[in-house]
């Protein structure tokens, strides 16, 4: 069931219909759909509930309150990569107890404040890292709970700029290391060895990287299980993949059930999973108006209001998303690319997509709820867009337009 549905040509967002919201709310605007996250993560939670787990939504790929405050009521877990990410989940409601921190370079401030606040788990990235967070530990008198993130050397067949879990990438203890780190750490007092988790990449669209990975790992932990090293969980990261376009990801239900048939006879070993795109991406729209059509000589471009500020996935990555009128018109369209009014050439949402349109239509841009607000800049100095959630009939504004003025908030002159 899509919660971004037509009824009558007009586009609904759950039981409201986006023009409505846009009459109201104005363009650009993401919107997202309360159900559809529900959903997603539920498809995840169902999918494994038979083994021991924690679903730790990758805070990353959208850390709207609004959007952690619904994850965190379900009893979802974080996995977040800075202190600030922490402090959303917090602020949202979230259970610091079910948090995993990664990322290669924690500092020492947010090492300390993640013990503090008694988080889960650190998913340690290299040998200075688990020297820096035991010497923090030592000095606040704790003891940290730490796993290390293994690099499996596996394809995740995926962009270059979002694959993670080759020898190439600057992320995690390559395998080779794998044991002696782990015997490393073991010697360094105020650490506590809890996991082993991994990430090979987002947007992966198989299963069979993630089974691999998964096999590798399970690999490691006898070998430590041997040398009497116990680890308590497994995470296995995030990175399955969405529909963007022609893609065809497996389920989360069908990923996740694999995770844990691979796992069957490792009942004491809990399973995590770190999803951020599977959740929040088709839970999201970005709206936005069309301001002009131009007919250039070679192109037609329907300039609209909303930039690669906004949604910088299309320049970026040269990712396709889909783009779709709110209220579909009768009739043929034509070839447009969808630009912005950024001063950029590579400021497009989408190129050579037909479209049946006036100026002053409003245009959604699917599956934008993941890595969509959370890259939003003010480059242009532009205001970032409002984001809206709709939950049944009911509309919130969970995150406020910005004014011109919170542009140079915390900005001054320079006196004479
Ligand atoms: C460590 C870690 N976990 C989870 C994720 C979430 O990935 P995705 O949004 O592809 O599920 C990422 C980002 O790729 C990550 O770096
Ligand atoms: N920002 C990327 C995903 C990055 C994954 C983070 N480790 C995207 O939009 O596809």
């Amino acid at each position: 069931m899509d919660f971004f549905t037509y009824k009558d040509n007009l586009l609904f967002a759950e039981e409201v219909a986006v023009d409505d919201i846009i009459a109201e709310h104005g363009t650009p605007a993401y919107i997202y759909s309360r159900a559809t996250l529900e959903r997603h993560w539920h498809a995840f939670n169902n999918a494994v509930s038979a083994h021991k787990h924690l679903i730790c939504y990758a805070v990353k790929a959208n850390s709207n309150i609004g959007v952690l405050s619904v994850l965190a009521k379900l009893g979802s877990g974080f996995d977040i990569v800075s202190g600030g990410e922490l402090a959303r989940v917090i602020e949202a409601g979230g259970d610091p107890a079910k948090v995993v921190f990664s990322g290669v370079a924690k500092t020492q401030g947010e090492i300390a404040y993640a013990l503090e606040q008694g988080i889960k788990c650190f998913n340690v990235e290299s040998f200075p890292e688990l020297d820096r967070i035991n010497t923090v530990a030592k000095e606040m008198g704790k003891k940290a709970p730490i796993s290390l993130r293994i690099n499996p050397d596996v394809d995740a067949k995926t962009h270059p700029y979002i694959s993670t879990g080759l020898k190439a990438n600057k992320f995690g203890i390559s395998r080779e290391y794998a044991i002696g780190a782990y015997e490393y750490a073991n010697t360094l007092s105020n650490l506590d060895i809890q996991g082993m988790d991994c990430h090979i990449g987002s947007q992966i669209t198989e299963l069979s990287p993630f089974v691999d990975t998964l096999e590798r790992l399970l690999a490691l932990i006898d070998q430590l299980a041997a040398k009497g090293i116990h680890i308590a969980h497994l995470d296995v990261g995030g990175g399955l993949g969405v529909r963007y376009n022609e893609e065809s990801p497996p389920h989360p239900n069908e990923y996740a059930a694999a995770m844990a048939t691979t796992m069957v006879g490792r009942e004491d070993l809990m399973l995590i999973l770190e999803p951020g795109r599977a959740i929040a991406a088709n839970a999201g729209i970005l709206v936005t108006k069309v301001e002009f059509l131009k007919q250039g000589e070679e192109k037609n471009f329907a300039i609209v209001d909303a930039a690669m500020n906004d949604l910088i996935r299309p320049a970026l990555y040269n990712a396709w998303q889909k783009i779709e009128p709110t209220n579909v018109r009768e009739g043929a369209g034509k070839k447009y690319d969808v630009v912005g009014p950024v001063c950029e050439t590579g400021d497009f949402l989408g190129k050579d997509r037909v479209l049946n349109i006036e100026p002053n239509d409003n245009l959604a841009v699917k599956s934008a709820g993941a890595y969509g607000f959370v890259m939003a800049s003010n480059y242009n100095s532009r205001c970032r867009c409002p984001e809206i959630m709709v939950d049944g009939d009911k509309v919130y504004v969970v995150r406020m337009r910005e004014t011109l003025s919170d542009l140079y908030k915390g900005e001054q002159r320079v006196p004479n």
